[in-house]
């Protein structure tokens, strides 16, 4: 008898199969949209040392009370000057943005305030203390917490990692994945079809998806329903892997080479109670975690959103799955599979004011109508106590 399995407890399993990635340091280079591991404190402050925003001059506000007024310009200061002498009462400094301030400076006057001059300079405008002035750690304190683990490491998180003096982060590291698609039916372009044969979609599929998440993929485009032939092109790849996702060859055929080359290896083929998706496999081959998926491309997406990208997203240290359940008025009515939690492909729209978007299926139930799955920006997720639903009833909808 073949065990029936709820998607979430399905989930959980693939969850604990993947565990967590190890944590690794990276050039930062290297660690656009991973995870930092561990907190990230700051070593230098930001700004380091009060500088001028504008460029002008640096003046004691206080001199300049019976402006305008002309004072002699005693030094200039570009950015970048790291030999800053100190501003004498009754005299200024020619500043440039992002330069240090002199010591006894308390504001800044635009040059457009001025007349520009280098020897003297007449100031038309009083100044008020701080005026256009960045004080030393206004933006992050020296010591203290510039980044939190769990930050996902965009373009902003890196720059501040930048700006603070690091090189590398700890992250966590990006899994290796080894997809691999089998069929005797699979050609790939730019072979020709003949009658029998289609183009092998599935491994394209999931190495975009897993390099989204940003996974490292290996891609095995298409291995023949022959279990030695599996064996032998497939084994000597798990070495370099963290996981191995199949597709194809899992259900109730004569030729289920992944079911046949894997049933005595360490993998556990069931149902789940979904549609699409509903056979499926996981285990271990030679301690690399394996999730084998059945080969219908829609079925191969749909699993991806149900469980892969979940266990895969709290692998790589993201909390939550990253797609968003909202409710939405059916447009039309729908029947789903008693006890099988039916994922439909659907567009949904939320008109400007509403509370409540409205959603309406793309294509059918069938997990071979791929196109439809383009023209989808959701799935509309029927549950397993469901089996029909009508125009106007509030509908559970997963964003894509
Ligand atoms: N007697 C039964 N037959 C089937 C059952 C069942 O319970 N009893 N389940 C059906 C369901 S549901 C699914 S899903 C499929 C899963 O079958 P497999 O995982 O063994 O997949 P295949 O038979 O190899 O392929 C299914 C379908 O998808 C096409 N395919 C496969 N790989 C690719 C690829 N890489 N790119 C594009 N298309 C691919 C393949 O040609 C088949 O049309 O089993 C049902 N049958
Ligand atoms: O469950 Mo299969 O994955 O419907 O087509």
């Amino acid at each position: 008898m073949v065990q029936v399995i709820s998607v979430d407890a399905y989930r959980e399993i693939v969850t604990d199969l993947l565990g967590h990635a190890p944590v690794t340091t990276v050039p930062l280079a290297e660690a656009a949209g991973l995870v930092l591991a561990r907190d990230v404190f700051a070593g230098v402050a930001l700004p380091p040392f009060d500088n001028s925003a504008m460029d002008g001059y640096a003046v004691r506000a206080a001199d300049l009370a019976g402006a305008p007024v002309t004072l002699p310009v005693a030094d200039d200061i570009p950015a970048g000057r790291v030999d800053i002498k100190p501003l004498a009462p009754g005299t200024v400094h020619r500043i440039m943005t992002g330069a240090p301030m002199p010591p006894g400076a308390d504001a800044v006057v635009m040059v457009e305030h001025t007349d520009g001059g280098t020897a003297d300079v007449r100031i038309d405008r009083a100044a008020t203390a701080n005026d256009h002035v960045r004080r030393t750690g206004e933006d992050v304190e020296k010591g203290s917490l510039a980044l939190h683990a769990g930050t996902v490491l965009g373009h902003a998180q890196l720059g501040l990692a930048a700006a603070i003096g690091l090189a590398e982060l700890p992250v966590y590291q990006p899994l290796s994945v080894l997809v691999v698609s089998t069929g005797t039916e699979l050609v790939t372009a730019p072979d020709p079809l003949r009658h029998g044969q289609i183009y092998e979609s599935n491994s394209v599929m999931l190495a975009a998806a897993l390099r989204e998440l940003g996974c490292r993929v290996e891609v095995v485009r298409s291995v023949v329903d022959d279990v030695e032939e599996f064996r032998g092109i497939v084994e000597p790849k798990l070495a370099g892997a963290d996981l191995l996702v199949t597709s194809g060859g899992v259900s109730a055929g004569a030729y289920e080479v992944v079911k046949d080359a894997l049933t005595a290896r360490g993998v556990e083929f069931r149902k789940i109670a979904m549609q699409p998706g509903g056979p499926q496999g996981n285990g271990r081959w030679n301690g690399v975690p394996v999730v084998t998926l059945p080969g219908n491309p829609v079925s191969v997406l749909v699993s991806f959103e149900a469980f892969l990208r979940p266990a895969l997203r709290t692998a790589m240290g993201h909390s939550g799955p990253g797609r968003r359940h909202v409710r939405a008025r059916l447009t039309e009515d729908l029947s789903s599979p008693p006890g099988r939690r039916q994922y439909r492909r659907g567009f949904y729209l939320q008109a400007e004011g509403e509370v409540t978007g409205v959603v309406g299926p793309r294509g059918g139930p069938g997990s071979h109508l791929l196109a439809a799955f383009t023209q989808a920006n959701c799935l509309i997720v029927l549950p397993e106590d469901v089996s029909e639903a009508a125009e106007g009833d509030e509908v559970d909808v997963l964003l894509l």
